[in-house]
């Protein structure tokens, strides 16, 4: 059976056959953003990257109408380090547009957040103002990730590796990557569990240079203080934020210190 990650990439493609249709060769000058691992590697908190989620195919509708420029700033004065903004629309009801609007309204590292399986979607994602972008190793070739890490790279973008298991840490680790995420949401199931950034943690080399990020599921404090004591430097937060009605005070609940073994 066809799962919600077949479903999403079936989709994906059709997109990108439009895409190629469209001249994004024109590149404004955008803002130099610091870089996301930079900031991870010497902070002695755990860093938020803070998620704009209108919706996704797990929870349905989380905040359609939110305003993306004014929940960024919010994200960006409650000290996030980096916001990552969905930019699939037919499941998660983003756009390249959300993505535009807050590149000009926050200076931190930004995330495009999207399937990405093809370069044209790379260049659209700098075009709007990301200066960091996303593979999942589940969606890609060993090929592909190894194509689209380089492709990414060569354009001066930061490339967050997102994993679920052994072999997938292995496919990162191998085309280089730096950042590295573990989804405790399974793509395929939806089942959501911390171990996995536990799981994954036991294996990380924490001694090489590279950052372990915990993303999915993400609630309370305690939440944030089990990835940080197994080494995670940062944790990518949607849901919880977009529907709390103080992001200030859910962010600060979340920032505790780095407990594990992380160097
Ligand atoms: O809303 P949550 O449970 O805090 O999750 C945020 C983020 O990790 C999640 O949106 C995500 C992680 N990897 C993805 C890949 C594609 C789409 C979405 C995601």
């Amino acid at each position: 059976m066809a799962t919600i990650l077949d479903k999403i990439l079936a989709e994906k493609k059709k997109q990108i056959e439009i895409m190629l249709t469209q001249d994004s060769s024109i590149l404004e000058e955008r803002v130099t953003r610091p870089s996301l691992f930079d900031h991870l590697y010497k902070s002695e908190q755990l860093q938020i990257i803070s998620e704009i989620k209108r919706a996704s195919p797990s929870k349905g509708l989380i905040a359609e109408s939110v305003n993306p420029v004014e929940q960024a700033i919010s994200y960006y004065e409650a000290g996030a380090a980096c916001i990552s903004v969905l930019t699939d629309t037919p499941f998660f009801k983003g756009s390249f547009e959300d993505l535009a609007s807050v590149a000009d309204a926050v200076p931190i590292p930004l995330l495009c957040k999207d399937f990405i399986i093809h370069p044209v979607q790379i260049d659209q994602a700098k075009h709007a103002g990301a200066s960091v972008i996303l593979l999942i190793v589940a969606a890609l070739s060993k090929e592909e990730l190894k194509d689209l890490y380089a492709y990414a790279f060569d354009a001066g973008l930061e490339v967050l590796v997102e994993v679920h298991d052994a072999n997938e840490l292995e496919s990162a680790l191998k085309v280089g990557a730096k950042l590295i995420g573990v989804n405790n949401r399974d793509l395929r199931t939806f089942d959501v569990d911390l171990k996995r950034t536990e799981e994954i943690a036991a294996i990380f080399p924490f001694h090489e240079e590279r950052v372990l990020i915990s993303e999915s599921g993400i609630w309370k404090t305690e939440d944030a203080e089990r990835v940080a004591r197994v080494g995670a430097r940062g944790v990518l937060v949607g849901e919880s934020l977009m529907r709390s009605g103080n992001v200030g005070n859910a962010l600060q609940a979340l920032q505790v210190e780095l407990g594990g073994i992380t160097k």
